[in-house]
């Protein structure tokens, strides 16, 4: 039998979601999700869901599936030609994989960083009141915005003497946070996070960190991550997944200190990935 049929017998569906339904109040639940780039089936059946006010973290190795099951969340994968899929995102009782709901008022509210800061060619400023004042925000909305913005991501001090400078004068993960401030600008009620600290020094990934915990009292969050001491440290749920197939989700320390697939014992002590 090889390695990947001994985890597939292994994954009952019972051991996936062994949470207890207690006080969490569900924000996003995902049924049946599956994803295809042409006949590459990369996402399998995942049924998952986002707690209210809480981090989770994807984890797994490599090619998993773990960023294309994030872009299912807000509809980015609408962008890739070749990518199908099927399934529901439901939030508020409404799925959201759904072509009459128009992709761009969904991503308003489901915002998104990705791993490379990615700040507009345009001033600080401009970075964070560009889309509010697209929709309707405004002059003194948008001088709000930004202000509130910036400093709930702890830019505010560094940065209010020079918002009228361009976003490219900042550092790396000064950067990170603008498009973060940019993302919660837009006030989501979620926001997923793509490998946000990958391309960051330990100072500025500390620094998001931080943000991401503070950043939960008012939104709910997921965030892939290969870092799995940046798992432990910020999220409250992790999933983990393997050759497309959720293996294992549950509440992080669960997960780390008794996690209940081989599968998943295999990924946290380094035999594969
Ligand atoms: N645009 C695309 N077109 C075709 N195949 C893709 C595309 N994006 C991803 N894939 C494939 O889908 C599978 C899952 O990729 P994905 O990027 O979601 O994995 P991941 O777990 O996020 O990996 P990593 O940690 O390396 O970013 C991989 O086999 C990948 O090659």
């Amino acid at each position: 039998m090889t390695s990947q049929a001994v985890f597939q017998f292994q994954t009952a569906q019972e051991n996936i979601h062994p949470l207890p339904q207690m006080e969490q109040v569900t924000q996003l639940e995902a049924k049946q999700v599956n994803v295809f780039y042409g006949s590459k089936h990369a996402v399998k059946d995942i049924h998952l869901s986002l707690y209210k006010n809480s981090v989770t973290a994807f984890i797994g190795p490599s090619g998993c599936g773990k960023s294309t099951f994030l872009r299912c969340l807000n509809r980015m994968n609408d962008t890739i030609p070749s990518a199908k899929v099927t399934g529901e995102i439901m939030i508020d009782g409404i799925n959201m994989n759904q072509s009459e709901l128009n992709a761009t008022q969904i991503r308003r509210h489901i915002g998104m960083v990705f791993q490379k800061p990615n700040p507009f060619m345009k001033s600080i400023f401009e970075n964070i009141a560009f889309a509010p004042r697209l929709y309707g925000a405004s002059k003194a909305e948008c001088k709000q915005l930004v202000e509130e913005s910036l400093q709930k991501v702890g830019l505010w001090d560094e940065v209010k003497d020079r918002l009228h400078h361009s976003a490219l004068e900042l550092s790396g993960g000064q950067q990170q946070r603008l498009c973060i401030a940019r993302a919660i600008a837009m006030k989501p009620s979620i926001i997923l996070l793509d490998e946000p600290t990958s391309a960051l020094d330990p100072i500025s990934t500390s620094k998001i960190e931080q943000l991401i915990l503070e950043l939960k009292k008012d939104f709910t969050i997921a965030i892939v991550t290969h870092n799995m001491q940046q798992a432990a440290r910020i999220s409250d749920y992790t999933a983990f997944f393997y050759m497309g197939d959720l293996i294992e989700f549950n509440h992080t320390n669960q997960l780390f200190h008794q996690p209940s697939q081989q599968a998943t014992i295999d990924y946290l002590t380094g035999r594969f990935g």
